[in-house]
């Protein structure tokens, strides 16, 4: 069975909102991706067609050449983990990994109590007295001990401290390497997590605004760092965003790959050329979206 998943032409409406507009996209088997957008942007509903809660209401999102919805054969390669309360749930943790292990084939129990233990949660806790970090650590047991092949993460970690975020970040990159499959991941904590993906996906106001392999889209842009009045004199002419000065010191991004001739002039000048973080290049593409609508 091929396990892409092709999204084409998705529309997903509610009353006169679009929530996801004429998406068209490819999430390739094994991948590990970033799903990022502002408040609103469409994230959720787009993981929600995804697993098949509900059916788009245009285009259509298939895998292995047939549509997700209510396939069952389908749905068994999909899991979606999201932030639940369990607020009406008073089973046990135990019994709760239990009924999960029932309904999911690649389930696998030792991994389930190896998390159990690194993410210290306890079995006998009924799942209405987990703490909100608590909840959010099952859940992200449960996405990885159930080794779908479609594995889906959207926004489980805010409750998380940072060392538990920390932990599953790790074990989402051990995990991935002894069993690749894809995994999308949608997240506002960009900036600690960037390193996870290897494509972005940027959705905003619902339609998507890149797919790009990550290290590709981080060649968008350079910072240049150095006294102020040499990255003056480099920056002419060039498309910057996002100075930040201290003392005589500045920093600047330019959104443009540089020619060799203008690195060699910024070395000849003392300035320091470094990466792009994923986070600012977010900032500033979603920045330009708005501002094409405008026009
Ligand atoms: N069940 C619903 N009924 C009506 N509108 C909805 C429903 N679900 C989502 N929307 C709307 O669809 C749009 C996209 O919402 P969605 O929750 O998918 O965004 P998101 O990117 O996940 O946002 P956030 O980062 O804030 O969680 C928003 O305008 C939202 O109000």
């Amino acid at each position: 069975m091929k396990k892409d998943v092709v999204l084409n032409h998705v529309t997903k409406t509610f009353g006169n909102v679009n929530a996801i507009e004429n998406v068209s996209l490819q999430f390739d088997e094994g991948k590990i991706y970033g799903l990022i957008g502002r408040n609103g942007a469409g994230k959720t509903t787009l993981l929600s067609l995804l697993a098949s809660f509900s059916e788009p209401s245009q285009g259509t999102i298939e895998m292995d050449g047939k549509p997700l919805f209510e396939n069952a054969d389908l749905m068994e390669q999909i899991t979606f983990v999201y932030e639940r309360d369990y607020q009406e749930n008073s089973e046990k943790v135990k019994e709760h990994l239990e009924a999960v292990e029932a309904y999911k084939p690649y389930y696998d129990k030792d991994y389930a109590m190896e998390l159990i233990k690194d993410f210290k949660l306890s079995l006998k806790t009924p799942l209405n007295q987990l703490s909100k970090g608590m909840k959010s650590v099952l859940n992200a047991i449960i996405g990885l001990a159930s080794r779908s092949p479609v594995t889906i993460f959207d926004e489980i970690y805010s409750g998380m401290d940072a060392p538990t975020r920390e932990l599953f970040y790790q074990k989402v990159i051990e995990d991935h390497a002894l069993h690749p499959r894809t995994m999308i991941l949608s997240t506002h904590l960009v900036s600690e997590m960037d390193y996870l993906f290897e494509e972005v996906v940027i959705l905003h106001k619902g339609k998507m605004l890149l797919k790009e392999p990550a290290d590709e889209l981080l060649d968008r842009g350079v910072s240049v760092t150095g006294a102020a009045e040499g990255v003056d004199r480099f920056i002419q002419g060039l498309k910057t965003i996002n100075t930040q000065t201290l003392g005589g010191t500045k920093s600047v991004m330019v959104i443009e790959q540089l020619t060799e001739e203008q690195r060699r002039n910024a070395r000849q000048e003392g300035l320091e050329i470094g990466p792009v973080s994923l986070q600012n290049l977010f900032i500033h593409l979603t920045k330009e979206g708005e501002h094409n609508e405008e026009n």
